[in-house]
């Protein structure tokens, strides 16, 4: 039986975190289906810049990703409830809570393991490995 692994965020500026966290979630299972936060539900930090289209289309030219899919505008489950998957693998510094997201797979009976990735830290201390850090160091050096 095909596992279908399910991994989600926000995707502004890709750089090499977001490759290890997919590449890590995929091989968790069979086969990777990233969901793109909607522009709305990112409320816990700075907007993206890019438009979800855009996040979500560059995405799913990762070679670890099968599908990558716009995010549910209101109803975070809805796709999970469609997608139906058996793992879903949370970010590393995901502000979700494990338990809660499990406690409401189970209401919703949807039979799901939930997981954490690691996190990928700079290889050589100077990498951006964070959109933040990204958009800062533009900030920074086009002297805003
Ligand atoms: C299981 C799960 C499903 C999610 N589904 C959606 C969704 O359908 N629509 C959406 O806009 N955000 C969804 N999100 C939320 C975003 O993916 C994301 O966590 C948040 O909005 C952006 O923050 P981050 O990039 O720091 O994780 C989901 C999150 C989780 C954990
Ligand atoms: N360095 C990293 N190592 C592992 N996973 C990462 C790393 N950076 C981001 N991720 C994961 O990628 C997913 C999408 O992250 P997100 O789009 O919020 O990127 P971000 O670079 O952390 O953004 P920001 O700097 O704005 O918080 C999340 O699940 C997050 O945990």
């Amino acid at each position: 039986m095909t596992r279908t692994v399910i991994a989600q965020g926000t995707f502004d500026i890709l750089h090499p975190g977001h490759v290890h966290y997919l590449e890590e979630a995929a091989a968790m299972g069979d086969e990777l289906a990233v969901i793109v936060a909607r522009r709305a539900n990112v409320d816990h930090k700075e907007a993206p810049i890019c438009p979800a289209t855009q996040r979500r289309d560059v995405v799913a030219a990762l070679e670890s990703v099968d599908e990558a899919l716009l995010g549910h505008e209101e109803d975070i489950f809805v796709p999970i409830e469609e997608i139906d998957p058996d793992v879903i693998a949370l970010g590393h510094d995901q502000h979700h809570d494990d338990d809660a997201i499990a406690a409401e797979l189970e209401a919703r009976g949807i039979d799901c393991e939930v997981r954490r990735a690691s996190g990928r830290e700079s290889s050589d201390g100077d990498q951006l490995l964070s959109t933040r850090l990204i958009i800062d160091r533009i900030l920074e050096r086009r002297g805003e």
